[in-house]
């Protein structure tokens, strides 16, 4: 398993790069990514101040464990090249670039990174929100090695879908499943949209449950509230620590004894229940890891 897909990235928060106060808040907040934003949180004549602002945020190395990255204007927008190279300089741990619908964009924002100076720690994060980039999302994942996650735009593809935003997300649930898919087979990491409703803890909760369940490796985020119960969801639970445990335990024992089936709690263990359980301890410790 790789870095990138171990790195726990249970809470990434947005917040908008024109606001000192957020930018300031998130140094003691416990989310493990931040997406300091220059899209839709600013408005267009603050872009240039944010812009400046998001910069010296991320070069400041100020943020502790958190992973900081910058969410630049879309392709194709008036901000998208000098964000880029805004970005490039500051040298964040990821470029988060909106509206992504092709393999050529990422290569592209690839190129136009390495041609700013971009440090090679610096990722690509691809948004994917349009119908297109659900259906080319295959491709959009697989375009390239620097992309290493995948952030779903929810607000987007609904507004895009003309759906609407109901509890259980029936309208989205085929955009989510193609992106977790395309997100899989490459082998890169997919972040859920947000929850609107701020004061809504119990719906945001049943929403990161679903989530979860789902496959995402955790969810993005619009306020410092939603930070705790969005890592303790998303984090292996103390009982499935404990049952990982056992299922390596009782696969080494067997194996050691010559013996090819295994049980578990009266289920039946192979090869890939221990592999999942190796990731499940694997991501405890690096959560354990954190503050
Ligand atoms: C939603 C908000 C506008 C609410 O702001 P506010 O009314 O200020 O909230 P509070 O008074 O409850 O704030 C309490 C303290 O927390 C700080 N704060 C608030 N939000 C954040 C944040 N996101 N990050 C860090 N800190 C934050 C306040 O400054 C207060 O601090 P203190 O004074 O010390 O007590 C606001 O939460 C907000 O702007 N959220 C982010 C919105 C955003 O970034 N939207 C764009 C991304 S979502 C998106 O684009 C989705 C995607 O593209 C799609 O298509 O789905
Ligand atoms: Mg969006």
């Amino acid at each position: 398993m790789s870095d990138a897909i171990l790195r726990p990235r249970r809470s990434v928060l947005y917040m908008p790069g024109a606001n000192e106060r957020a930018l300031e808040k998130a140094k003691s907040l416990p989310a493990d990514a931040l997406i300091l934003d220059l899209e839709d949180a600013v408005a267009p004549d603050a872009k240039a101040e944010a812009r400046k602002r998001v910069a010296a945020a991320a070069a400041s190395g100020e943020y502790g464990f958190r992973e900081v990255t910058i969410r630049v204007n879309a392709p194709g927008t008036a901000w998208h090249d000098d964000d880029l190279r805004a970005a490039a300089e500051a040298g964040p741990d990821a470029v988060v670039v909106p509206k992504v619908e092709s393999a050529d964009t990422v290569r592209a924002v690839e190129r136009a990174l390495e041609a700013a100076g971009a440090p090679d720690r610096t990722a690509i994060w691809a948004m994917v929100e349009t119908p297109r980039a659900m259906l080319d999302a295959r491709a959009v994942a697989a375009a390239s090695e620097r992309l290493t996650v995948l952030v779903m735009g929810t607000n987007d593809l609904a507004k895009e879908l003309h759906a609407e935003h109901v509890p259980g997300r029936a309208p989205l649930l085929t955009g989510l499943s193609l992106a977790l898919l395309a997100a899989r087979e490459s082998g890169k990491v997919i972040l859920d949209g947000v929850y609107n409703d701020v004061k809504d803890a119990e719906g945001f909760e049943a929403e990161c449950v679903q989530g979860r369940q789902f496959g995402f490796d955790g969810k993005t985020l619009i306020h410092p509230s939603q930070v705790a119960p969005c890592n303790r969801v998303f984090a292996p639970s103390s009982e499935q620590v404990a049952r990982a445990q056992r299922i390596i335990d009782a696969f080494e024992e067997a194996t050691r004894e010559g013996r090819g089936v295994v049980t578990v709690d009266g289920r039946l263990i192979e090869n890939l229940h221990v592999e999942e359980a190796r990731r499940i301890l694997a991501l405890a410790e690096a959560v354990a890891g954190r503050a």
